[in-house]
């Protein structure tokens, strides 16, 4: 269902601090643009089976995000390739593809129409949207004054109000108050007994070893390990 191959992404990087658009071009046409390469993924590859629940565990900065991003198609890998079969939904950094000047109301057709949902489905699904997500009169509230709890919420309501065929979750279970967090992971169960196919990132091992079916255990952007959860988490506890 999704393939990974060789992904490789590269990231430059540049120690200065340039302040406009002519320093950046007169430093670059004048060879003192010092620019770093950073390596965040290299040659990782894996596969994620239809209707199965992966996990990506790693230190900090292990690439693990990156990876999540590349596979949703946000960032293009800078080699290798991932294909995948089946409509993608990416819950990754929260409070992307929201606007934080518009109301939670506004957000669910702005979000809603980003994740390809047509305004009619998001009407006929609204006041289920709102329900789940528990915001009530904070729903009509411009979101810079939501916590990031209440912005967990609101993205998780609008991202699992279809069933999508892939889920891609960056951290999203960890954020919000116990009762929420129990609420959408009985959701995410829901899911995947659906059949979705799930990839999520979580530094909570006791959560991984809770929900997924495998794990690919990601290092300084390379794959460690890929297979079965309790034999991984084993080895990388024991790490
Ligand atoms: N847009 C970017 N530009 C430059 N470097 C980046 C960018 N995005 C990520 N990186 C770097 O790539 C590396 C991997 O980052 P990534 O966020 O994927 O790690 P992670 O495993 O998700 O980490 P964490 O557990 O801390 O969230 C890090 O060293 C990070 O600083």
């Amino acid at each position: 269902m999704i393939e990974v191959r060789d992904v490789s992404m590269r990231f430059r990087l540049t120690d200065d601090k340039i302040m406009s658009l002519k320093e950046f071009v007169t430093r670059k046409l004048s060879g003192k643009l010092k620019i770093n390469e950073f390596w965040a993924l290299k040659r990782a590859s894996f596969d994620v089976y239809k209707g199965e629940v992966m996990g990506i565990i790693g230190h900090n900065g292990a690439g693990k995000s990156t990876i999540l991003k590349v596979i949703s198609g946000i960032l293009k890998p800078t080699e290798g390739s991932v294909t995948s079969h089946g409509n993608i939904v990416p819950m990754l950094e929260l409070g992307s593809g929201f606007d934080m000047d518009l109301t939670g109301h506004e957000n669910i057709f702005l979000n809603g129409a980003i994740l390809g949902y047509s305004e009619e489905f998001l009407q006929s699904k609204y006041d289920e949207i709102v329900a789940f997500s528990e915001l009530g009169q904070f729903i009509e509230v411009p979101i810079r004054n939501y916590s990031s709890g209440m912005l967990a919420r609101l993205a998780f309501s609008i991202a699992t109000v279809v069933n999508p065929e892939i889920l891609i979750v960056d951290e999203i279970l960890s954020v919000g108050d116990a009762d929420f967090q129990e609420k959408s992971r009985k959701r995410m169960l829901e899911l995947m007994s659906g059949g979705t196919t799930v990839l999520f990132v979580s530094h909570s091992l006791q959560q991984i070893r809770e929900m997924c079916d495998r794990v690919v255990w990601l290092e300084h952007g390379e794959v460690q390990m890929v297979g079965a959860t309790k034999e991984l988490c084993d080895a990388y506890e024991q790490s």
